[in-house]
């Protein structure tokens, strides 16, 4: 895409909504065009609130207008293939929530939409795009660590559920194992490098039909084994730790979701020694500017359809009663 200004339209007027305007609006080359709800006068409500020119009756409706180069798909999980998909068809670019999809096959059918109508796309997963990421990724490359040994990641809210929340919701993709162990899920298959995971073990603690806590050990080779756990049920925790033969990486707030303080990572190595490093930018405006811009995004989707298939077979572990089960290679 060239320096010309990308016109956004929004498809959703929920919670990550108000806070995501912002960010398109302050990203340079951006404008928001259009935001679109099921509800005509919520849909106003946004528009006037957020200083958003149309508001728009109804996804289709949005899809049908002149005036939108991308959308950003802010729907529950059940909602996200359709409407990327539809997006891309139209010739949009797209910006999807995470999680991307409800499982792998949906998740490629959104990469291949996108390929085939030539257009980009990102999964909205900010934390990938925040400068810490990228001095992680460095280290890692680096091998600054060591060999590595085990990698743990934990994100949970305590959530009081306001009643008719989606997140309670199976058949809109509701439960933390969508909604949480995307973002920890994520940041294993981020460390792991060349080390994919290759089988699950999980767990769960369900209310009614959905996961509100979920734990699994996954093994990424013979010498590398990663935990992960995610919940509504405990007080807010964003933990991740790489640990390796010479030092481990801990990070106790990796998902920094809406703000832009600062955050710390701490390097940990067996002398004692405690190395400090402090991150400070916007993850969201770094996204959006990705995908706006003309880097090649294939390792990016290449993260996102590997976390949907380890998510796919914590799925299936927790059908089969905990067993081990292999992970899809994508
Ligand atoms: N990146 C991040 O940091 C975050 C990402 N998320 C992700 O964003 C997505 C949306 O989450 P959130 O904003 O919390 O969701 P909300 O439930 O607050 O909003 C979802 C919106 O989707 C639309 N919608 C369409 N059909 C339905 C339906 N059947 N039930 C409920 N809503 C429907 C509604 O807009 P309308 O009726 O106006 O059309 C609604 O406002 C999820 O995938 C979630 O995982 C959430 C929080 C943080
Ligand atoms: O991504 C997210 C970040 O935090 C929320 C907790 O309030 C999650 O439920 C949400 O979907």
């Amino acid at each position: 895409m060239t320096k010309t200004t990308t016109r956004f339209g929004i498809i959703g007027t929920g919670r990550i909504t108000r806070r995501l305007v912002a960010d398109l609006q302050s990203t340079d080359h951006v404008a928001v065009t259009a935001i679109a709800s099921r509800d005509a006068e919520r849909a106003r409500w946004y528009a006037d609130q957020y200083g958003i020119e149309n508001a728009v009756n109804g996804y289709d409706q949005l899809l049908a207008r002149d005036d939108v180069d991308a959308v950003y798909v802010s729907l529950p999980p059940s909602m996200h293939a359709e409407w990327s998909i539809a997006a891309a068809e139209s010739g949009r670019h797209v910006l999807c929530e995470k999680p991307l999809a409800m499982n792998l096959e949906q998740a490629k059918q959104i990469d291949t939409a996108c390929r085939t109508h030539q257009v980009r796309w990102l999964d909205a997963t900010g934390w990938l795009h925040h400068e810490r990421s990228r001095a992680f990724e460095v280290w890692l490359l680096e091998q600054k660590f060591g060999k590595i040994g085990h990698i743990s990641a934990s994100v949970s809210f305590y959530e009081p559920f306001q009643s008719g929340d989606h997140r309670l919701d199976r058949s809109l993709g509701g439960g933390c194992l969508l909604d949480l162990a995307w973002y920890a899920g994520g940041l294993i298959v981020f460390a792991s490098i060349d080390d994919l995971p290759i089988s699950v073990q999980a767990t769960a603690v369900m209310r009614g039909d959905v996961p509100i806590r979920v734990t699994a050990l996954i093994k990424l080779s013979d010498d590398i084994s990663a935990t992960l756990s995610c919940g509504y049920d405990t007080a807010t925790r964003k933990w991740f730790e790489i640990a390796g033969s010479k030092s481990s990486l801990i990070c106790d707030d990796f998902t920094r979701p809406w703000t832009e303080r600062p955050t710390r990572c701490w390097i940990h190595d067996s002398t004692g020694s405690v190395e400090s490093h402090t991150f400070e930018g916007n993850q969201e405006r770094n996204m959006i500017e990705r995908l706006i811009g003309d880097e090649d995004l294939t390792p990016l989707h290449q993260q996102a359809l590997q976390t949907q298939a380890l998510l796919d077979a914590i799925d299936r572990s927790l059908q089969q009663g905990g067993q081990s089960v292999e992970v899809e290679g994508v």
